[in-house]
Formats: structure tokens, sequence, C-alpha cells
């Protein structure tokens, strides 16, 4: 049973910190960017991959610091992310994240995780997170492939209206709530 719980975060509400400036550490700001583009996020690590350089400077909120990482980084942090090649230093970074109740991905260890990053499927407004429970991140990625080429492009038109004809209904709750499910019953 996957017992994870989806939510869609207002990440550029919240201060996120990434530790690792390699490729796990690229990836992970590459998915974060895609999604949140005007995210603070705080990446540290000694060396740095050029790619992060070249994503920081067209991500204005997005600072680089080139240090090890010292407890200190978590100060007034929300989300941390941590991607170093020193599992001793993952598990250390984990367990002060923990401490100060702060949410932690750590990942290449999915037994460190509070939360995991998923397959985003995007189609205007429409978003689908996808997970496997960790089983296969490439079972993911594949998958959310396949809804991209289904997905009509119409969608965005569809959800305009909708949206449009949601602010004009006038009545009750439930009214308004039994004309809208009358309107989207073709889509079953
Ligand atoms: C979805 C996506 C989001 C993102 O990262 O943005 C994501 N991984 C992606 C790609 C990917 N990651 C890996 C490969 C190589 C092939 C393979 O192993 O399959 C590929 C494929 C590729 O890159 O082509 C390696 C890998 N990943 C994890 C482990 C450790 C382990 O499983 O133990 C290892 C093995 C390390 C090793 O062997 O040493 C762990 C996790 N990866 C997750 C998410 C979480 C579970 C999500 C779920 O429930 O499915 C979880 C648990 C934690 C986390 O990272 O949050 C993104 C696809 C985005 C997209 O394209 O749509
Ligand atoms: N590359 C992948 O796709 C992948 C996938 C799954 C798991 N992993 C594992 O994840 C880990 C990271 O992989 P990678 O490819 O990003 O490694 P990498 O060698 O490219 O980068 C490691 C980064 O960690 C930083 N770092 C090391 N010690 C640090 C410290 N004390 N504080 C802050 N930063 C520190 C380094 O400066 C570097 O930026 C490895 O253990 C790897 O086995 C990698």
């Amino acid at each position: 049973m996957n017992t994870l719980f989806p939510i869609f975060l207002k990440l550029e509400q919240l201060q996120v910190l990434i530790v690792g400036g390699g490729y796990v550490g690229l990836e992970k700001l590459t998915a974060v960017l895609a999604n949140a583009p005007q995210t603070d996020v705080t990446l540290v690590a000694p060396e740095i991959r050029a790619e992060i350089h070249a994503l920081a400077q067209q991500h204005p909120h997005v600072k680089l610091v080139i240090d090890v990482y010292n407890p200190s980084f978590l100060e007034e942090k929300d989300l941390v992310i941590v991607g170093t090649n020193d599992k001793s230093v993952n598990r250390q970074i984990q367990e002060d994240c923990k401490a100060k109740r702060l949410l932690v991905n750590v990942a290449d260890t999915p037994d460190l995780c509070d939360f995991y990053l998923s397959s985003v499927v995007k189609k205007g407004d429409l978003k689908i997170a996808i997970s496997t429970n960790g089983k296969s991140p490439t079972f993911a990625k594949r998958f959310r492939e396949v809804l991209e080429e289904i997905l009509p492009d119409t969608l965005q038109e569809t959800l305009d209206n909708l949206q449009q004809i949601r602010n004009k209904l006038k009545g009750d709750f439930q009214e308004k709530m039994d004309k809208l499910n009358e309107i989207t019953k073709v889509m079953k």
C-alpha cells in the first residue's frame, strides 16, 4: 500500500535549502525551479557544477554558497533536500533536520526521507504528480511522458471556461456543486 500523502506546496512562499552541488543537486534544483521558479533556494556545497551556476544566473531567488554544510544553514529554512556524495554527512543533516522538525529529503536514501519528489505532468494549469512509492522513478518518468502525450492542449481552455462559469454561478454551495457536476458529466 502506498501510504504517501500528496500535497501541492506553495514553494514560492517557503525557504528551501539544497545541500550538494553535483548531479543530484542539479536534478533537484531543476525540479524545484521547473515548478516554482521564484522559490528562495539556498544551495550549499564546496564544489558546484557549472550547470547549477548557469541556473542560478537565470533565477535571482537562487543563492549559491560555496562551503561545506554546517547546522547554521538550517536556520530560517522550511524544507531541506540533501544530495552530497558523503553518506555520513547526509545522515548528519537528516538528524539535524529532525531535531528542528524540518521536512527533509535525502535523495538517494528513501528511509531518511520525509517526502519524495514526484514526476510532474503539466498541461497549463493542470498538474498531476506521480508516485511509485519509490519503487521505480524510471516508471514514473515514462508514465509522465505517456500522460503528457495523451492530454489534449485544449485542456487549458476547458479549465478557463469552467473557472468563468464557477465565478458566475449564483446560489448556495450545493446548487453550485450540482451545476458544476452536471456540466462536467461529459468527462466521465
Ligand atoms: C520522479 C523523480 C523526481 C525528481 O527527482 O525530480 C524521482 N527520481 C527521478 C528520476 C530518477 N532517479 C533515479 C533514476 C535512475 C534509474 C532508477 O533507479 O530508476 C531516475 C531516472 C532518470 O533520471 O532517468 C535514481 C534513484 N532515485 C531514487 C533512488 C534511491 C532508491 O530508490 O533507493 C535512486 C537509485 C540510486 C542508485 O541507484 O544509487 C529515489 C527517489 N527518486 C524519486 C524521485 C523518489 C521516488 C519517486 C517515486 O515514487 O517514483 C525517491 C524515493 C526519493 C527522491 O529522490 O525524492 C525523477 C523523475 C522525474 C521525471 O523525469 O519525471
Ligand atoms: N548522479 C545520480 O544520478 C545519482 C542518483 C542516485 C544516487 N546518487 C548518489 O547520490 C550522491 C550524490 O550524487 P552526485 O552524482 O550528485 O555526486 P557528485 O559527486 O556529483 O556531487 C556531490 C556534491 O556533494 C558536495 N558535498 C560533499 N560533501 C559536502 C558537505 N560536507 N557539505 C556540502 N556539500 C558537500 C560536493 O561538493 C558535490 O557538490 C552519491 O552518493 C551518489 O551515489 C547519484
